[in-house]
């Protein structure tokens, strides 16, 4: 039997610890299949700080997560061991180290990571664990930005551009790399050469209205296959309507349902690792941005508990 969360008829949903969706720490199961874990760094940001603050939001958020996911029917609590790992201290006046810490900490996890950031440039470190343990990956990226510029400032380890060295290192399945949101400004038509030069499809956030989700969907079941699969969600993918809360917004986004309507279209995929980023509380109302997350977060983990044997 798993240990689910706490039970909300027994202890209300405010009370407590604030573990992800009220689930045990890991430190209070024997294993876990699943675990979520936070990265509270934020030095890569090249515009508007705070997502170091993001586990905190969006865990705070999932205390009215409930146990069973109509959507994918499934309990995805019941069906796998899910614990909340805590967070992983990063070093933020460096970002090698911290890069470094985050990736020997995923390496050193045995369950399918669910990581709560944070900005984008830990998705670098977790694809690295990943690919260690699984090959390259192929990737599903959800995000109104790129990620793929070359530096910043002449640095190298950004959130704009940890997909691009993910390709350079080899970490990513380039036959299966996708793109989903893209909208606004950019820096030239060059970004978008090297962005299909590296491999990518895009399926712009304009792409989601006009061609709608079925065959949204479809393409991006079709790209991915039974490879492996990382998820990566910038919560800015999501209009700032839905989500304000964020450090670099770009206006004209995709709404909470149509996100979480594709996340479930993914249903059946072999998921390996998954990460919800940029969450900027500061930034936030009434924890619209964070509550987003969290229930980003819970598809994701029911995606992963789906692949999961049926036990009892
Ligand atoms: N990964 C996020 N959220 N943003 C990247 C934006 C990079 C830029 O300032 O152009
Ligand atoms: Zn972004
Ligand atoms: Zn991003």
């Amino acid at each position: 039997m798993n240990t689910g969360p706490v039970d909300s008829s027994k202890v209300p949903r405010f009370a407590g610890f604030a573990t992800f969706a009220r689930l045990p720490r890991l430190d209070q199961v024997e294993r876990a299949d699943v675990a979520v874990v936070g990265v509270p760094f934020d030095t890569g940001v090249s515009y508007r700080p705070g997502a170091r603050f993001g586990p905190a939001a969006v865990r705070e958020a999932s205390r009215l997560l409930r146990p069973y996911h109509p959507g994918l029917d499934v309990s995805p609590f019941a069906r796998a061991q899910v614990a909340d790992a805590g967070d992983i201290a990063v070093n933020p006046f460096d970002i090698g180290s911290a890069i470094e810490t985050i990736e020997d900490a995923a390496g050193g996890m045995d369950a399918r990571l669910v990581t709560i950031g944070g900005d984008h440039t830990i998705a670098l470190p977790l694809l690295r664990a990943a690919a260690r343990r699984h090959g390259p990956v192929a990737l599903v990226h959800f995000d109104a930005h790129l990620d793929t510029w070359d530096t910043y400032f002449g640095a190298e380890y950004t959130h704009g551009t940890p997909f691009r060295r993910a390709v350079e290192e080899g970490l990513l399945d380039t036959e299966a790399l996708s793109h989903v949101g893209i909208r606004g400004s950019l820096y030239g038509k060059k970004d978008l050469e090297d962005d299909r030069r590296l491999g990518f499809g895009i399926v712009t956030a304009a792409d989601v209205l006009r061609r709608g989700l079925d065959e949204v969907i479809d393409l991006l079941r079709q790209r991915v296959g039974d490879r492996p699969l990382y998820v990566s969600v910038d919560i800015d993918v999501l209009d700032p309507a839905h989500a304000p809360g964020t450090g670099t917004p770009e206006a004209g986004g995709l709404t909470s349902r149509e996100l979480l309507e594709i996340l479930r279209g993914l249903a059946g995929s072999n998921l390996v690792g998954a990460d919800v980023v940029e969450v900027a509380p500061a930034y936030d109302h009434a924890e619209i941005t964070s509550i987003a997350a969290s229930h980003v977060a819970y598809d994701l983990v029911s995606l992963m508990a789906l692949t999961e044997e049926e036990t009892g």
